[in-house]
């Protein structure tokens, strides 16, 4: 199996949503020796359009999907394949890229949560992964330890936030920790016993399909929609859906690192105020602004000592904490522990010179707020892109750091210890002809990671 799959789905004609001639875009798919797919895409015949030419992909798409085809193959083709490394403890991520409209939320979560042939393919998988651990618990008793599930995570990022889906919209920040792994947050919170906590997204716990999809349904509820230059329901984030395999005994020793780490948060801020106020003490200011040594008074040593050695301490049950997870990893008769899979339905790109296409649908204008959210999700892609092509060509630099959706996909690309991870990304393209330019881009941005992504096989097709 290649390390990286582009496959591209073509949506069926809207019925209501526009009142602009239904005219399709006139496309064709070569298939060549390698098995993979070009596509070459001609102008429709309508006058106002500007900016089209005719254009052909490189042969990078592993398959192309058309409008008549439902979830159900799509998740048959992508997903069903790569299960069985998931079930071996690995990560696969699959991101859908295209323009506002054009099907991402169809496809990655679905609007139709009881027709299993229309489910989204996050919800198809975890009805698969929730099978297989109900036969795996076969073994195991009743509310063990052992006992496996589901664990989900569901949030959007927009800007340099996060937002939890499984936590009312809990608004987290995405910052970088002294480890250089991205940690996503919330604020610190004061519990009615005075201890702090600082959660980071919530996994909930699914022991059942059901109890997926009903969090599923809740969390895709509380999405935000905003106007896009495409629709006015269209979603203006970035929403990351984690489905991981888990047992109770991994899900509390990752509860017992987050309370470790709430117990350090108040004694580690101690410690800095002690040493700060010592050194502030220290010093006298003189008539001309300089700082010079307080000859009245000597440093408390032994106070910043005890305090730094009291968050040395706590820093040792994090370890300790951080230790146990990894030991259960290690020692778990299920291979599956920990294999994940997950699901980036992305925020639409925005192209603004279609705004004026003749015979598009009014649409309510876009506020300066939402034109601004346009451009950051611009920048999120276009660094997405260039990560994405960095690490299939190996390149010593990865510029993870350039925005706060590659800061998080990091962990998910470079999952920490022996596990793999495998990506594939899905284009969906709009048919419309009135859509032309910008499907013609969301082409090209999937071509472009897929040339960088393709083996020498490939490459030797394409030249020839
Ligand atoms: N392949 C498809 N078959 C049938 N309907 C589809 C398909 N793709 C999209 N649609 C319908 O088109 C509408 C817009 O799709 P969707 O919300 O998935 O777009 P999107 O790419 O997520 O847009 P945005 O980024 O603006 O949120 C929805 O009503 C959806 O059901």
């Amino acid at each position: 199996m290649r390390p990286f799959d582009v496959f591209t789905r073509w949506r069926p004609l809207p019925s209501t949503e526009s009142q602009a001639p239904t005219q399709e875009i006139d496309r064709v798919h070569t298939r060549y020796p390698n098995a993979l797919v070009s596509t070459s895409l001609t102008p429709p015949l309508i006058t106002k359009i500007t900016h089209c030419r005719p254009w052909k992909s490189n042969p990078v798409f592993t398959h192309v999907f058309e409008g008549h085809d439902t979830n159900k193959t799509v998740f048959a083709k992508v997903v069903s394949p790569i299960l069985p490394r998931v079930l071996n403890g690995e990560t696969c991520n699959l991101l859908a890229y295209g323009h506002s409209g054009s099907g991402k939320s169809h496809t990655i979560i679905g609007y139709d949560f009881e027709t299993a042939d229309e489910f989204g393919l996050c919800l198809a998988a975890a009805r698969d992964l929730s099978a297989e651990a109900a036969r795996l618990n076969e073994a195991v008793e009743n509310g063990s330890e052992d006992e496996l599930g589901i664990g989900l995570r569901m949030y959007e990022l927009r800007g340099n936030s996060a937002f939890d889906l499984l936590n009312s919209h809990c608004k987290c920040h995405i910052r970088e920790g002294y480890d250089g792994q991205t940690h996503i947050r919330g604020e610190t919170e004061v519990m009615s016993d005075g201890r702090v906590r600082v959660r980071p997204i919530v996994t909930k716990a699914c022991w059942t399909f059901d109890d997926v999809r009903r969090e599923l349904l809740a969390g895709r509820e509380l999405r935000a929609t905003r106007t896009s230059t495409v629709h006015d329901q269209s979603s203006r984030t970035h929403a990351v859906l984690e489905i991981e395999l888990v047992t109770r005994a991994l899900l509390d020793a990752r509860d017992a690192v987050i309370e470790r780490q709430s117990e350090l948060v108040p004694v580690a801020k101690r410690a800095t105020d002690v040493y700060l106020e010592e050194n502030m003490k220290a010093f006298v200011r003189t008539e001309d602004g300089k700082y010079v040594p307080n000859p009245a008074y000597h440093i408390d040593e032994a106070r910043i000592h005890e305090a730094e050695a009291r968050q040395a301490e706590l820093e040792g049950y994090v370890q300790d904490a951080e230790t146990h997870v990894n030991e259960l990893m290690q020692s778990s008769s299920h291979p599956c522990l920990g294999g994940k899979l997950v699901f980036v339905d992305l925020a639409g790109s925005e192209y603004y010179h279609e705004k004026s296409i003749s015979g598009s649908a009014p649409r309510a204008k876009q506020t300066p707020q939402e034109q601004r959210e346009g451009r950051q999700i611009n920048t999120d892609l276009l660094a997405l892109k260039e990560v994405i092509r960095a690490r299939a060509l190996k390149q010593p630099r990865i510029p993870y750091r350039s925005s706060p959706l590659t800061m998080v996909l990091r962990g998910h690309f470079e999952p920490s210890g022996p596990t793999n991870s495998y990506t594939a990304m899905i284009l969906t393209a709009s048919s419309e002809a009135t859509q032309y330019s910008a499907t013609m881009n969301t082409l090209k941005y999937g071509n472009l990671v897929g040339v960088a992504g393709e083996d020498k096989a490939g490459a030797a097709a394409r030249k020839a």
